[in-house]
């Protein structure tokens, strides 16, 4: 049966079945001579529209009504106004005739079809508070990992009934964030994310919407520099739900640039990007959580197994209420649809080009997105791997119900996308359509003809298709200001055990490196080795040298140890930062792994010089020599690994990092006190060094203070000067650990500040 559900702003709900109808045009206004379908409100126009029958379904066109009729159908929403447009609905399919001002007289249509699939459903509010989320319990059950398991609740209440939002991300009502309660009124439209509800007279009516994003963009301009530079030029067009959308053009035309502004992560625009009829820009926080974004280069953990990367990754991405047991089906989901279940437990940097890229494509899979972003996704891939993975694209689409939109510059297998976006020269929109019409309207076969002639004239073809498609905006009316987002942060304690999992896993999947890193301290001890002589801990100079060598080897390992470590993951801290990771937990979990290794490594290096060269021959009171020798060597090491860990927070690559290593290393020597006697602002700097407190506890231990200098050998006359730095005391000894210790704090918490920038970054 086919048939019309109309809904009236006074609640009152009327049925109309169209097959009982005889007649193939049923008209619908206010006017009761006029009409078939007679709605008595004054918003509607005395003729607003007519649908037709025909023998494909069932169209609509609004008859030049004064306020227009929203379609919101399965390909996409639009206004129609001023047009005869024909639009063809499906079941499920939305007509609204709306007045913000007047909501009361606003009419809201169904077109349902019982032998199409079955899309809206109704629930009958009552007595009870009923819940909606993704939790099992809940009355109405949306399933994706962003819905929360308890999204909402409808209560009675004396005006009649009330939202309460219990989710920190807020539930939409008519386009506005509810982060408390709302007063429901007729025809509310409750939005949780693609879902949708509508309250009407002690009713819902809602559906559980599978489908893919739609976004429209309206006169899109970008401006850059100083001069005002314009690399996007009103770019207007409307994307439906669950298509495979090419964005392609000449290098420079903007096609990155019309990326970012349709994913959000560039909001520096003039015109409007909306989801589903959700404005981005206002509501991005939110709508962050059903897109998901590849970038070009593959930014994955590489040294763990594909299902442990995803496994991780999941566990930190998951709201807090998802168990293990969902986990685990979704990272096998997801393994399953970018097909690589052969490859679950390989090493992702075993994996190819193409796996690895299919590998990225499931990262974000696990947050089950409803809108792909992909940029330049097949760029480095031989032709047979390119043309698989564009069929993956496409089936992405279309079985899992996702829009995809992908920036490309290969065009070999463009037919396989639904629609192309050509840009020209200076962010200039030429083409938007499907690849065959793209062929007609260039007038060619071949898209490398169409690349020519749009760098020739880029304003021409631009002036061609605006003359030939006209765009019309689906969204004209303002939402309020959505500011209010609060992320579903991930469990902190499941973060931080999945962060140090993680972090251990991948080292030890790393063995070269981690037999790199303990094969170090122990050729530098041998090397300390052939360079001391029999006075050490009996002259002053060859004691304080060789310690000094132990203090330098120190910051050495620290450093190298961890300068690496963050910038190299940046992009992927980015991204996951971005969906709830915790930035101090995952400085801690990495430091965790640096104080085990660190620990292994001053043992090392320890045993082997108290073995070569000795140990001094008195302890420090309540500190046998050795343990003390050793914990200075640990609190050296680790220290210079948290101020590694500064510099790579502070820094994008790996290569940076490393130009910066030898400066400090540098400032480490000149300004330790011990190559070179120092005042003033030196000794001020000295004072920030690692060397000089690290020296300082070597020093107290082995009780410099007391050492013959090499001189008083010939010349016992000759007076050993006492340094305090040095002074045989316990708490001297304890004060330099502390300012160590101190030192480490503050480059941990400095590197977590510094690294909350990567929210900046560009991609
Ligand atoms: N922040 C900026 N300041 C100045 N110019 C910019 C800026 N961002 C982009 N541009 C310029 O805008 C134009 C479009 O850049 P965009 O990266 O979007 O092009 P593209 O089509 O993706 O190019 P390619 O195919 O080479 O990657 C280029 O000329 C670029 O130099």
């Amino acid at each position: 049966m086919k048939r019309l559900t109309i809904i009236l702003g006074s609640g009152a709900v009327q049925n109309f079945d169209l097959e009982k109808c005889q007649k193939n045009r049923i008209y619908i206004g206010r006017s009761r001579e006029k009409n078939d379908i007679c709605l008595a409100s004054n918003i509607i126009s005395s003729s607003h529209g007519v649908f037709l029958k025909t023998a494909d379904g069932i169209s609509y066109t609004d008859l030049n009504s004064r306020n227009g009729t929203y379609v919101e159908s399965r390909k996409g929403r639009a206004l129609l106004k001023n047009t005869k447009q024909a639009v063809a609905l499906y079941s499920g399919d939305m007509i609204r005739i709306l007045s913000r001002k007047h909501p009361e007289s606003s009419v809201l249509i169904i077109y349902e079809d019982e032998q199409q699939e079955k899309i809206w459903d109704k629930y009958f509010l009552g007595k009870k508070e009923i819940k909606i989320g993704r939790g099992s319990g809940c009355d109405i059950i949306f399933p994706e990992p962003y819905v929360s398991r308890n999204q909402c609740g409808i209560v009675p209440s004396d005006d009649g009934y009330e939202l309460l939002n219990y989710s920190r991300n807020g539930t939409l009502v008519n386009g506005k964030l509810i982060h408390d309660k709302h007063v429901l009124r007729e025809q509310d439209v409750i939005q949780i994310y693609q879902n949708i509800l509508i309250y009407t007279d002690g009713k819902l009516f809602y559906k559980i919407e599978a489908d893919g994003i739609q976004v429209e963009l309206q006169h899109i301009d970008k401006f850059v520099g100083r001069e005002k530079k314009q690399i996007l030029r009103d770019v207007s067009c409307q994307i439906g739900s669950n298509e495979f959308i090419a964005i392609i053009g000449g290098s420079g035309a903007g096609k990155t640039t019309l990326m970012n502004v349709m994913n959000g992560f560039d909001d520096d625009f003039q015109g409007k990007v909306y989801y589903n009829g959700i404005d981005l820009k206002k509501n991005k926080e939110w709508l962050k959580n059903v897109m998901g974004y590849v970038p070009q280069e593959d930014i994955i953990y590489e040294n763990l197994t594909l299902y442990k990367m995803l496994y991780y990754t999941a566990k930190i991405k998951f709201p807090k209420d998802m168990t293990s047991g969902e986990i685990r089906q979704k990272v096998l989901e997801a393994i399953r649809v970018v097909e690589l279940d052969d490859h679950k437990d390989t090493l992702v940097r075993k994996l190819s080009g193409g796996q690895k890229k299919r590998a990225s494509i499931a990262v974000e899979l696990l947050g089950e997105p409803k809108i792909f972003f992909l940029d330049e996704p097949t760029s480095g891939l031989d032709p047979g791997t390119e043309q698989n993975l564009m069929h993956s694209l496409r089936s992405l689409a279309k079985n899992q119900k996702t829009t995809v939109i992908m920036v490309t510059h290969t065009t070999q297998n463009i037919h396989l996308c639904d629609k192309i976006i050509f840009m020209g020269n200076g962010g200039r929109l030429c083409f938007y359509g499907s690849p065959d019409q793209a062929k007609m309207f260039f007038d060619t076969d071949d898209f490398t003809d169409a690349y020519i002639k749009t760098s020739k004239d880029a304003e021409f073809w631009k002036e061609q298709y605006d003359g030939s498609f006209v765009h019309q905006d689906s969204y004209p009316e303002e939402n309020e200001e959505n500011d209010k987002f609060k992320k579903e942060k991930a469990l902190l304690g499941r973060q931080f055990a999945s962060l140090l999992g993680r972090s251990f896993e991948s080292l030890w999947n790393e063995k070269n490196k981690l037999i790199l890193l303990l094969l170090q301290p122990a050729l530098i001890s041998l090397l300390i080795k052939i360079v001391s002589d029999e006075d050490v801990f009996k002259l002053y100079e060859s004691t304080r040298n060789i310690l000094f060598a132990l203090t330098c080897a120190g910051i050495w390992i620290g450093l190298f140890n961890s300068i690496q470590e963050i910038c190299r993951e940046r992009k992927i801290v980015k991204r996951e930062y971005m969906s709830g990771l915790n930035l101090g937990l995952y400085i801690i979990a990495k430091f965790c792994v640096q104080i085990v290794i660190s620990l292994l490594q001053a043992a090392l290096i320890s045993g082997i010089f108290f073995t070569a060269i000795g140990t001094p021959d008195q302890d420090l009171g309540f500190f046998k020599n050795a343990p003390a020798m050793f914990l200075t060597t640990w609190i050296t090491i680790i220290t210079a690994a948290a101020l590694g860990f500064l510099v790579s927070a502070s820094v994008k690559s790996g290569d940076k990092a490393m130009v910066i290593a030898p400066f400090l290393l540098i400032l480490q020597l000149l300004f330790s006190g011990v190559i070179f006697e120092l005042e003033g602002i030196g000794k001020r700097i000295a004072d920030i060094t690692i060397s000089k407190w690290s020296i300082g506890a070597y020093g107290t231990i082995a009780n410099l203070n007391s050492l013959d200098l090499k001189m008083q050998k010939d010349f016992p006359m000759i007076e050993h000067e006492t340094e305090a730095l040095y002074k045989f005391a316990e708490n001297n000894l304890m004060q330099k650990w502390a300012v160590l210790a101190v030192m480490l704090l503050v480059c941990l918490i400095a590197s977590g500040v510094i690294l909350r920038r990567v929210a900046k970054d560009k991609r």
